[in-house]
């Protein structure tokens, strides 16, 4: 199964995340840097979990999940430690339209996490569409080490000039050359 790669904007979708343990944690790391509207429900929380949510000001239910929690959000995240509970979210998300992910049923995925670097406006996600997240992980370490300092100044700066330049051929040549001449030179850098 390959995935279609898309950037989604998260920022105005409700998020539920059912687990409190180190895998919910992980998620909810990289959630919150693209939305803020997320809720949880779990059993127990870790202690980790507990000062990140305190310190974010999350919503949360500590009970066990039941039938019906999950209506209403956008996007659901099945974080627990027990595969038919996830199942359970899975289907049940079918008759809401919601998105979900199963944390260790990638059948039951309608969205996988992949690893991901951010700095400023780039941001470069990784995905071996499920053969080896150790590889996606470790393929991030290795990229992130070649891209430039600076490079999100660089952006903010081609961000405000396409602000300001009329639309057209030649402006689409001048960003193809000052990409390419930046390019070059951060190669020359690293010779
Ligand atoms: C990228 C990343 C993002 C994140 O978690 O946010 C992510 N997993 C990461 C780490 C990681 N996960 C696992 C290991 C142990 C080594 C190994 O197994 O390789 C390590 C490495 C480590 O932790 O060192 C174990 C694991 N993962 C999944 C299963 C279930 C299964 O395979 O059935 C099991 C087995 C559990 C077990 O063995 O019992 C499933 C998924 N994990 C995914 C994403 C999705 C596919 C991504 C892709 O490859 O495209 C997918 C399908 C669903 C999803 O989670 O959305 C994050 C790196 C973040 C970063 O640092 O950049
Ligand atoms: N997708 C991934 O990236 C990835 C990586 C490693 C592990 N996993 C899988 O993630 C799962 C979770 O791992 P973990 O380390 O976070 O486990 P954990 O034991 O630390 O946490 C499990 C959480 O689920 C909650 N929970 C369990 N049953 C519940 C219920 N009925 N209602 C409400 N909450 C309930 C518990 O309270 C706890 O907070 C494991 O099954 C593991 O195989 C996935």
């Amino acid at each position: 199964m390959t995935y279609f790669p898309a950037f989604l904007k998260f920022d105005d979708k409700t998020i539920l995340i059912v687990g409190g343990g180190n895998i919910a944690l992980e998620k909810l790391e990289h959630l919150l840097n693209f939305s803020s509207n997320i809720t949880l429900i779990a059993k127990s929380f870790n202690d980790k979990i507990k000062l990140l949510i305190d310190e974010k000001n999350l919503k949360v239910f500590q009970k066990e999940y039941e039938k019906g929690d999950a209506k209403g959000y956008d996007v659901v995240i099945a974080a627990v430690d027990d595969f038919s509970l996830q199942e359970e979210i899975y289907f049940e998300t079918r008759e809401y339209k919601t998105l979900c992910n199963c944390v260790d049923l990638q059948q039951y995925c309608d969205f996988i996490f992949p690893s991901y670097i951010k700095r400023g406006d780039l941001t470069i996600a990784i995905s071996t569409s499920g053969s080896s997240p150790a590889f996606a992980k470790n393929f991030k370490i290795f990229l992130s080490n070649l891209i430039p300092v600076g490079v999100e100044d660089f952006l903010k700066e081609l961000r405000e000039l396409r602000d300001t330049m009329p639309k057209g051929k030649q402006r689409m040549q001048f960003f193809d050359k000052k990409v390419k001449d930046y390019i070059n030179l951060w190669e020359k850098k690293g010779e």
